[in-house]
């Protein structure tokens, strides 16, 4: 006969279809008697030695990374390796991990390459490569006299300027983040052009998407990782069982519902990163649902695509704050189609896992 806490165990394991207790569990259990769930590829299984990984947190308005230098090209993590370094309760816990490589482009200073923490890669990582430039000066990658230098990412390569606060150890970035990509078979959304852009170019504005609670109109953009941004102007037009109190607004509204449910709507073949954005006094108000993430506190590249929909669609001009969770980016549009993010970049604390 089981005891009460073997049997709570059993129905621990059972619940996350954990059919037998790892060795290593056995014994902390043995010891300390906890019901711990070891997600952590277990030493003995990885079919490899263990790896010990040097990693840097860092995060950009809040959107949190596991850095780890990889300028020998050497490191190469399973989906399992990189959601136990993202879990928050039983790794290291972040919104992604990027791994810093060596650049084959002579004009960039180094690669970034960005992998969400469900394990799937991104073109592109707005908070992400302004922590790039912090992790760069601060290994003397880059010389912060320089003020500036070029990343390369699978988004192409982008001009990053930077300024360093050493009072606080801040790091403050205005990254060209290249062209908004608007026509729709390149966001990409399987939804007809109906607009044509003040430069000409065919996109996808407020498409109708329909949900269990109403439809909700997105016009869709390309940082070169796709967007979904719809805003809402009366929060209390929608249904109540979409918010996580009484109250109904941006802040309340439930994102793990009604944003998992666009993430992965089949309009987006690619899946897509969803912002809810609202127009207010101080600037565009946003929450987002990243794809292969879920919410963060912040996206850059969220940010960049709200600020081109909000112009597309004349609610704002070109320039606007974008009040996130995390914190407050700005971005402009320039007249000549490039976008522009500003924002800061902070280092949390330096560690070693194994693997
Ligand atoms: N947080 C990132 C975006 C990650 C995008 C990723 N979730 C995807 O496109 O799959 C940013 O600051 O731009």
């Amino acid at each position: 006969m089981q005891n009460d806490s073997e049997h709570g165990s059993a129905k621990i394991r059972e619940l996350h279809g954990l059919t037998r207790i790892p060795e290593t569990l056995k014994q902390s259990q043995h010891k300390r008697n906890t019901h711990l769930i070891q997600w952590a590829p277990k030493l003995t299984e990885r079919g490899h030695a263990p790896m010990e990984l040097s990693f840097t947190k860092l995060n950009g308005a809040g959107n949190d990374f596991v850095f780890v230098d990889d300028f020998s090209s050497e490191i190469e993590l399973t989906t399992s390796q990189v959601s136990w370094l993202c879990d928050r309760h039983f790794g290291i816990g972040a919104d992604g991990v990027i791994l810093v490589r060596p650049s084959v482009r002579p004009e960039c200073a180094a690669y970034m390459h960005y992998i969400n923490s469900d394990g799937t890669l991104a073109q592109m990582c707005g908070n992400g490569v302004r922590c790039f430039a912090k992790f760069l000066v601060d290994r003397g990658y880059v010389q912060a006299s320089d003020g500036s230098f070029v990343a390369d990412t699978l988004a192409g390569p982008k001009p990053i300027s930077f300024t360093v606060d050493d009072e606080d150890k801040m790091l403050q970035a205005t990254v060209d983040m290249g062209h908004p990509i608007l026509e729709p078979s390149e966001v990409p959304v399987n939804a007809k052009a109906n607009a044509t852009s003040p430069a000409g170019a065919a996109y996808a504005r407020e498409i109708e998407i329909d949900s269990p609670w109403g439809p909700f109109a997105f016009t869709c953009v390309s940082m070169g990782n796709p967007h979904a941004i719809t805003f809402i102007n009366d929060f209390n037009t929608l249904p109540k069982d979409l918010f996580i109190s009484e109250e109904r607004s941006l802040e309340t509204l439930d994102l793990e519902k009604i944003g998992a449910f666009y993430e992965s709507n089949p309009v987006f073949p690619e899946k897509a990163n969803i912002e809810f954005a609202h127009i207010g006094e101080a600037g565009i108000e946003m929450r987002v649902y990243e794809r292969g993430c879920g919410e963060t506190l912040a996206c850059g590249t969220g940010a960049c695509a709200t600020c081109v929909a909000a112009a597309l669609t004349e609610r704002t001009g070109r320039e606007n704050d974008l009040i996130l969770r995390g914190g407050v980016l700005h971005i402009l549009w320039t007249e000549d189609d490039h976008v522009m993010m500003t924002g800061p970049a902070a280092e949390a604390f330096e560690g070693t896992v194994v693997l």
